[in-house]
């Protein structure tokens, strides 16, 4: 084996290399998607570099500003927030932007105008910012028919129609997650080379998982199949061993753990929150839609997430997602209680 060759693996998937690839199997989209995607790319890289550096750089703490959700705005929340929406626009491939930390979308200047809509979350896991546990950037990707002046209404559209999503984990290792609707796959930054590198090729969500997350702090306030499904996750009643509780609090971290190891993810609606918490655009759709790329399935409690059409851009809705076979239990439950059983 020449360890020296080895040493320049430039034989290497990187995410270009991947996105390129699976572009040449579009070649009407004239490569606009890649561009879009480096961009993307590029702003996850910035946000990972800052928030590794976050204590050093004095970015931990509040930027003294609240967003449109009445949530004080982390400094890191707001860096995020100016280094992607400056990404999107920068990349000439972006007409319409919406950020969980604007409260209305941004139509892109018409010299700079693309095809494609993001909508995304720039700093997903707020509470967990300041302590350096694993947060991340959720994205998905609409096209508007092309030569059509984009509106609103290009975005409040179900998830179905969305033409890619990810997300981006800043955790012990920096991990971009992407779907462009023809299966799942994760890949790792090299520090050394500044690149994502594809590590985590074709992910397949087990059809059952042994993991359930979410936060029972509210378990007094939810409804009756949401509580008997933790009920029986924690007593199983065919005998098989009771599932382990992992929450961390950052949608992106308990997601992409559900993704690799199967389970459920799960944030209903409860009397407090009758509608959830979580955001559809830019929370529940790009999640939802890499858990059915996957072999998952997501489910709002009533209906199949990306079945969803919302009428606000920061809409919330209650959401499970995960393996196939533990969302399939709740359906069950909330059809049960609907007496369709
Ligand atoms: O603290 P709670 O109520 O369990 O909520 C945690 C959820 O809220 C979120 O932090 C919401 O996202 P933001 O931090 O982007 O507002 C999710 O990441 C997470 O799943």
């Amino acid at each position: 084996m020449d360890h020296a060759a080895d040493a320049y693996r430039t034989d290497l998937m990187t995410i270009t290399r991947f996105v390129l690839n699976e572009q040449s199997k579009y070649p009407e989209s004239r490569g606009d998607f890649s561009i879009l995607l480096s961009h993307i790319v590029l702003g996850c890289k910035f946000v990972c570099s800052a928030v590794n550096k976050a204590g050093l750089a004095k970015l931990i703490g509040l930027a003294g500003e609240t967003n449109v959700q009445g949530e004080e705005q982390k400094k890191l929340d707001v860096l995020s927030n100016e280094v992607f929406v400056k990404a999107l626009v920068s990349s000439g491939r972006t007409c319409i932007l919406v950020s969980e930390e604007d409260e209305e979308a941004t139509f892109v200047e018409h010299s700079k105008r693309g095809k494609y809509c993001v909508v995304f979350d720039p700093l997903d896991g707020s509470s967990n910012i300041d302590c350096g546990v694993s947060i991340g950037t959720i994205f998905g990707i609409y096209l508007v028919k092309d030569g059509a002046e984009p509106t609103v209404g290009d975005v409040l559209k179900p998830g179905k129609n969305m033409v890619a999503a990810g997300y981006c984990m800043y955790g012990s290792s920096c991990t971009l997650v992407l779907s462009s609707g023809s299966g799942v796959n994760g890949f790792t930054l090299d520090p050394s080379l500044g690149e994502f590198i594809l590590t985590h090729p074709d992910i397949r969500i087990p059809k059952k998982g042994k993991i359930y997350s979410v936060n029972e702090g509210n378990a007094k306030n939810w409804d009756e199949p949401t509580r008997k499904y933790v009920e029986r996750c924690k007593f199983p009643q065919d005998g098989s061993s009771p599932k382990s509780l992992r929450y961390i609090g950052s949608m992106v971290a308990d997601v992409h753990r559900t993704l690799l190891y199967g389970g459920i993810f799960m944030y209903p609606a409860d009397k407090k929150s009758p509608n959830g918490k979580l955001r559809v655009l830019y929370e529940v759709f790009p999640m939802s839609f890499l858990m059915e790329q996957a072999g998952g399935q997501a489910f709002t409690g009533n209906i199949r997430a990306l079945d969803l059409v919302p009428t606000k851009i920061h809409q919330r809705s209650p959401v499970f997602l995960g393996s196939y076979d533990d969302v399939e239990e709740i359906k069950a439950l909330y059809a049960a209680q609907e007496g369709k059983a």
